[in-house]
């Protein structure tokens, strides 16, 4: 049974002290929910927000992490650091890592089979820009992203799997995909898998999705059938948004 999930990646945003404050807020204001709660900070602050949470049941996860075990990789963080400081889960590939640090589906490959190595559960982000939802097949787009990185997983691997699908046209840009673009694509990257391993693997993963959710869609696009919860980014950044958002899922 696949889980529910509600993300917040708050990228390049909150220095310590605001982290505090915001993980406080949350923390005080968390409603009873079915789904998991997750939040990303800056690779700086995870290891301050997982001692501030202690036994909360809000996860903290990463925004990135290299492939390579150690080394001569400037700026860099290995699993072994995020799960040294009690980060075992992961985002990867990221549409912005794609845009801004040339992250083809070749690194993203091998930054998810390092982590799942290292048994972290990976958070994999993949989704079509607006010229390919205008000029070509976006399916296809969207099915070679995830065949280029994860359809080389054995079957097992899966259960270590979490989706985001993230349309980059939607992404900070207050458009959102209607909720039946996010469900007529989740069904899809479902018969995907489905096609490439089975309906076991298929029904087991969660499939998020992430852009422009905020409190007064969230509900509309939660009651998809293959919407499994969503990746936020802007508006889990103020405590009562997401707080509507988890709401919003149940
Ligand atoms: O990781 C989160 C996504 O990029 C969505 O961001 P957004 O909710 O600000 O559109």
């Amino acid at each position: 049974m696949r889980s529910k999930i509600v993300a917040g990646n708050w990228k390049m945003n909150k220095n310590l002290g605001e982290t505090k404050v915001l993980l406080t807020e949350l923390s005080a204001k968390l409603p009873e929910t079915q789904a998991e709660v997750m939040v990303a900070p800056t690779a700086v602050n995870l290891a301050s927000a997982v001692t501030q949470l202690g036994s909360s049941t809000i996860q903290v996860i990463a925004q990135n992490m290299h492939f390579a075990e150690n080394g001569a990789y400037t700026g860099e963080i290995s699993a072994d650091m995020l799960l040294a400081v009690g980060v075992d889960t992961v985002i990867i590939g990221h549409s912005e890592r794609r845009a801004y640090f040339g992250e083809t589906d070749e690194i993203l490959a091998k930054k998810v089979a390092a982590a799942l190595a290292k048994n972290m559960r990976v958070m994999f982000c993949f989704g079509e820009e607006l010229e390919d939802r205008r000029s070509v097949n976006h399916f296809n787009v969207v099915e070679s992203q995830l065949k280029n990185a994860l359809f080389t997983l054995d079957a097992a691997d899966w259960s270590k799997i979490i989706l985001a699908y993230e349309p980059v046209w939607a992404i900070g840009t207050g458009e959102t995909a209607s909720p039946e673009q996010a469900q007529e694509m989740h069904a899809f990257i479902r018969k995907t898998i489905t096609e490439a391993y089975d309906e076991g693997v298929a029904n087991n993963v969660s499939i998020l999705y992430g852009g422009s959710v905020k409190p007064a869609n969230a509900v509309e696009i939660f009651s998809k059938p293959d919407v499994d919860g969503g990746l936020i980014g802007g508006a889990s950044l103020v405590a009562d948004d997401f707080v509507a958002i988890i709401e919003a899922i149940g």
